[in-house]
């Protein structure tokens, strides 16, 4: 097993008042899936979890084995891409900052710049390895900061927000060379995001956290093709009128997203016969139901209730 996270928490200790419980009982492993989206609402204890996987803090419970052995043993296992702007030193170029980090982790320095070159010039960045790194876009930086990162061609890689700040083409870049390098190496990543769009795009896996412990864990495909919301789009060749507005929005919740097209989304399935019995008296063009999406799950494991212990909070709908 790559991973195994155990019963892992991390209560701090806050002054004048009881400990703060930032992470409490989580257990998970990395046995299937090369990307494994690690997802949650901001304080969920993502960052927490990660920096005790990356040996930065310690536990107050639990264990983590990498590879068979304690973070700080494994650190010639793990690479790290965290939040902010640390990962690099902002006044050497990539190729010093290859030296560096290479250094630090006893890697000869011959060694290290031709592996950071080399994912360089994989990435389309030759040209900018000599120049400061605070020259470079914040897209650019996130690329070398993977470089670095990779320097010791670790088995697994946690990112921490990748690509927060990123816009849509770095965005893209980022996720193409992730994906490019999970292809080609049998690297495993752990990657935080709240860009539900790039976790989509390239998480096989889902770990979702929400208040220190884990609402979900599955299979992306599996767990989207099992949740579909009870969302519908419904045109009219007229705007409705507000004797049926009012009759819909006693079916489910209501928005209009234009003049003829509302979005309807019904609390369950059982509401369906009710809403087609109203929609056969109206001039309707279409009714389309919505693709369940990352966001739209996320969101509904975030509403569910969950009872005291369970990690699996998460349930298709019926
Ligand atoms: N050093 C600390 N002392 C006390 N509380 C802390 C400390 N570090 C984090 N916390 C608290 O732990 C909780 C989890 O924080 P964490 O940074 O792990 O969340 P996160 O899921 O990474 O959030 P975000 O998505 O906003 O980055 C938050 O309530 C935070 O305030």
């Amino acid at each position: 097993m790559l991973l195994s996270v155990n019963h892992l928490g991390k209560a701090y200790t806050i002054p004048h008042a009881a400990p703060f419980a930032a992470v409490s009982d989580v257990s998970f492993t990395v046995a299937a899936g090369h990307i494994v989206g690690f997802l949650g609402p901001n304080g969920a204890g993502k960052t927490t979890t990660i920096k005790m996987l990356l040996g930065l803090i310690t536990p107050t419970q639990g264990t983590i084995q990498i590879n068979g052995q304690r973070p700080l043993q494994a650190l010639c296992s793990v690479g790290a891409v965290l939040e902010g702007s640390r990962n690099l030193y902002w006044r050497l170029s990539p190729a010093e900052n290859f030296d560096y980090w290479g250094g630090l982790r006893g890697i000869p320095h011959q060694t290290a710049r031709q592996r950071g070159l080399a994912n360089l010039a994989r990435f389309g960045l030759s040209a900018k390895a000599n120049q400061p790194v605070r020259e470079l876009s914040r897209g650019m930086q996130q690329i070398v900061a993977i470089c670095c990162a990779l320097i010791h061609q670790p088995k697994l890689l946690l990112l921490d927000e990748p690509t927060l700040g990123l816009d849509l083409p770095a965005v893209e870049k980022i996720q193409t060379i992730i994906r490019q390098l999970v292809a080609e190496t049998q690297l495993w990543v752990l990657l935080t995001t709240h860009d539900m769009g790039v976790a989509q795009a390239l998480a096989d896996d889902l770990l979702m956290i929400d208040r220190g412990k884990i609402a979900f864990r599955g299979r992306t495909a599996s767990a989207l093709a099992g949740f579909s919301p009870e969302t519908y789009t419904l045109a009219f060749t007229t705007p409705p009128s507000p004797a049926v507005i009012s009759q819909l929005t006693a079916l489910g919740t209501l928005s209009q997203l234009a003049a003829t097209t509302l979005l309807i989304t019904l609390p369950n399935p059982a509401y369906l016969s009710q809403l087609l019995g109203v929609l056969s008296r109206l001039p309707l063009t279409a009714i389309t139901k919505k693709k369940a999406d990352l966001a739209a799950l996320f969101k509904h494991v975030l509403a569910s209730p969950k009872k005291e212990g369970e990690d699996h909070a998460y349930r298709p709908a019926k």
